[in-house]
């Protein structure tokens, strides 16, 4: 006897359902003694497994597990269907339910180095239908294309601080935008002010995984982190410990926090 399991589980709506139908259906198998049974009440328990596979990227699998009511109830046979799921439709999904609240608001990313602002903001500008705006290209772009490494080297932080915050300024008057702010945008309170216009969310990452990341792609771009000896990882680990403990406090003030620790969590 062969059970057919697709098709028998509802699938959330943010699931490519196309992804599965196009699958063969796959069987569980029954025992023998189960067979011989003329008549059967089976209860057939789906269970999905999410992970990620890669940053955008997750493979799911979906466990069907069944049980007998003739016999003492126990799982004879559960299987297992794989596929992939595009983290942009999750994105997607969700960005349409916050859209009646955004309300045209400003978002900006607030966070350390490292700390995926950019990336995710580019994402979440493209499902939102947002422009993207990356405060350190603004700050470049007004110092006439100087990098912001050489920004720091030839005009000094203080410098690039008042850049920033004039950058900050000019992006509140505006609307429908991601902003993802430089790490040390949050140690002025005029530059809250600016943002408090908007909605700040704050990601926060575990320093270890953002100088895992940081020493991945290398500290050139990042001036606040040559001043420490030692390989990438180290140094950018010792550097963001210590700006950690000067600033951590002061992204608490973001609208919304997303923590990684307690997402893998
Ligand atoms: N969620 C994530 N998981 C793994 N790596 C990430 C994630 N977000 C960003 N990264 C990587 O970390 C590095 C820094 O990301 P970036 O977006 O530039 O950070 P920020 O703008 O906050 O400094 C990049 O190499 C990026 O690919
Ligand atoms: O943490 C900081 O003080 C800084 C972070 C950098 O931006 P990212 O957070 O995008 O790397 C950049 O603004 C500058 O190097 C200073």
């Amino acid at each position: 006897m062969e059970a057919q399991v697709s098709g028998c589980f509802q699938q959330p709506t943010w699931i490519n359902s196309d992804k599965f139908a196009t699958k063969q259906p796959r069987s569980v198998q029954f025992s023998g003694v189960l067979s011989r049974q003329k008549t059967l009440r089976v209860g057939v328990s789906a269970h999905f497994r999410s992970q990620a596979v890669s940053f955008r990227r997750r493979s799911i699998s979906l466990e069907i597990s069944c049980l007998c009511e003739n016999l003492s109830a126990s799982v004879k046979k559960s299987g297992g269907i794989q596929d992939a799921l595009d983290n942009s439709l999750i994105l997607k999904s969700k960005s349409q339910e916050l859209q009646p609240y955004l309300n045209g608001r400003c978002i900006y990313l607030v966070g350390m180095m490292g700390s995926g602002k950019t990336t995710v903001g580019r994402i979440l500008s493209q499902v939102l239908g947002y422009s993207f705006y990356d405060c350190d290209t603004l700050v470049e772009q007004a110092v006439n294309g100087t990098p912001v490494a050489d920004i720091f080297k030839l005009h000094g932080e203080d410098f690039f601080r008042e850049k920033e915050t004039e950058a900050l300024r000019k992006v509140s008057l505006m609307h429908r935008l991601v902003v993802s702010t430089g790490g040390g945008a949050v140690i002025r309170p005029i530059n809250w002010k600016y943002m408090h216009k908007g909605i700040s969310v704050w990601l926060d990452v575990p320093l270890e995984a953002l100088a895992r990341r940081i020493a991945a792609v290398g500290t050139d771009s990042r001036p606040l982190l040559h001043e420490e000896a030692g390989d990438a990882y180290t140094k950018s680990f010792r550097r963001l410990s210590a700006l950690w403990e000067a600033r951590g406090e002061a992204y608490a003030y973001a609208s919304a926090r997303v923590s990684l620790e307690s997402m893998c969590a």
